[in-house]
């Protein structure tokens, strides 16, 4: 029998990783705004429950992915940890806010529930992971993308993605200002904080390039492990050019791995 997925927002992201379900995994919920869900009840034409809340979800689905944004795992993220259900994450910048995850790890322990950090539009994170077991002195992040996947963000008010000629920096800062300036975009600021040296001591740069046409990642971590750069140059979806696509590749991933007995 096919396990059920319950999925919080159904935007760009959401969409593609319905698009791309494996075989074994099938919508049964979607969880959206209020003034959404008239539109993605048309959309989905019945093909899955649409709820407003968690607590609308009548039965246990075999896993829950947030591809709602910060908002989405601020509203949603302690219900169902506290039902003791799995929780994979793509708004991790959403941690930063200490109290918000100081909630969610406490539903988690007393709810018995599990929050996956998925590695979204990044590669690494395993690698990071493991560094830091032996001791990171340094961790830096750099993100560069086309002004059109800037725009309606903070990076408005820093440089004028209209005239923009050459590539230009306008933020460098800690990983949890960028997560909390920037919540649709620098959410891999916030994983790599997680998975590394924490949000204040992870450097981060963001840059504008007109002449792109890719999200572009640059890891630079050094430790007792040694050093490694990893620079990842992804597509973005076509219907948010924010996304990565290998964001929403994550989460598919995670629907894959709730369904195999041996995974990644
Ligand atoms: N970790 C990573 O590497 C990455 C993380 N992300 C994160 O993923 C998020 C989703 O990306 P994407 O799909 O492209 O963005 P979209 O804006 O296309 O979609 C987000 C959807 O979530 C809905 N939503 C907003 N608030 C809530 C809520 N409280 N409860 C349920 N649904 C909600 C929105 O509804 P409405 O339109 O009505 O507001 C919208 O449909 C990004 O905002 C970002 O935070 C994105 C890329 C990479
Ligand atoms: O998808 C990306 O390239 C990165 C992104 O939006 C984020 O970090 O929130």
């Amino acid at each position: 029998m096919s396990k059920r997925l319950l999925m919080i927002g159904y935007g760009a992201m959401g969409s593609e990783v319905h698009r791309l379900l494996p075989d074994g995994m099938t919508l049964g919920w979607v969880v959206v705004p209020e003034a959404f869900a008239v539109e993605v009840r048309d959309r989905l034409a019945g093909r899955a429950e649409v709820l407003t809340a968690i607590d609308q979800c009548a039965e246990a689905p075999d896993l829950v992915v947030e591809c709602a944004g910060q908002p989405g795992l601020a509203e949603h993220g302690e219900a169902v940890l506290r039902r003791g259900w799995t929780l994979a994450v793509v708004a991790t910048g959403a941690l930063a806010d200490e109290a918000l995850y100081a909630r969610l790890t406490t539903a988690a322990r007393e709810g018995n529930g599990r929050m996956q950090l998925l590695s979204g539009a990044v590669a690494g994170m395993d690698g990071l992971t493991a560094a830091r077991e032996g001791g990171l002195d340094e961790v830096t992040y750099e993100a560069c993308k086309a002004p059109r996947s800037w725009k309606g963000s903070h990076a408005e008010q820093l440089v004028d993605l209209d005239a923009v000629a050459e590539r230009t920096v306008f933020f460098e800062g800690d990983a949890g200002e960028a997560a909390r300036l920037f919540p649709a975009n620098s959410n891999v600021a916030a994983t790599i904080a997680l998975a590394g040296v924490g949000m204040r001591d992870t450097r981060v740069r963001l840059t504008v390039d007109p002449s792109t046409t890719r999200n572009t990642h640059r890891i630079h971590a050094r430790g007792r492990f040694g050093e490694f750069d990893i620079e990842l140059n992804g597509y973005p979806l076509e219907s948010n050019p924010k996304t990565s696509t290998l964001a929403a590749l994550s989460v598919v991933r995670a629907c894959r791995q709730a369904l195999e007995p041996v995974s990644f």
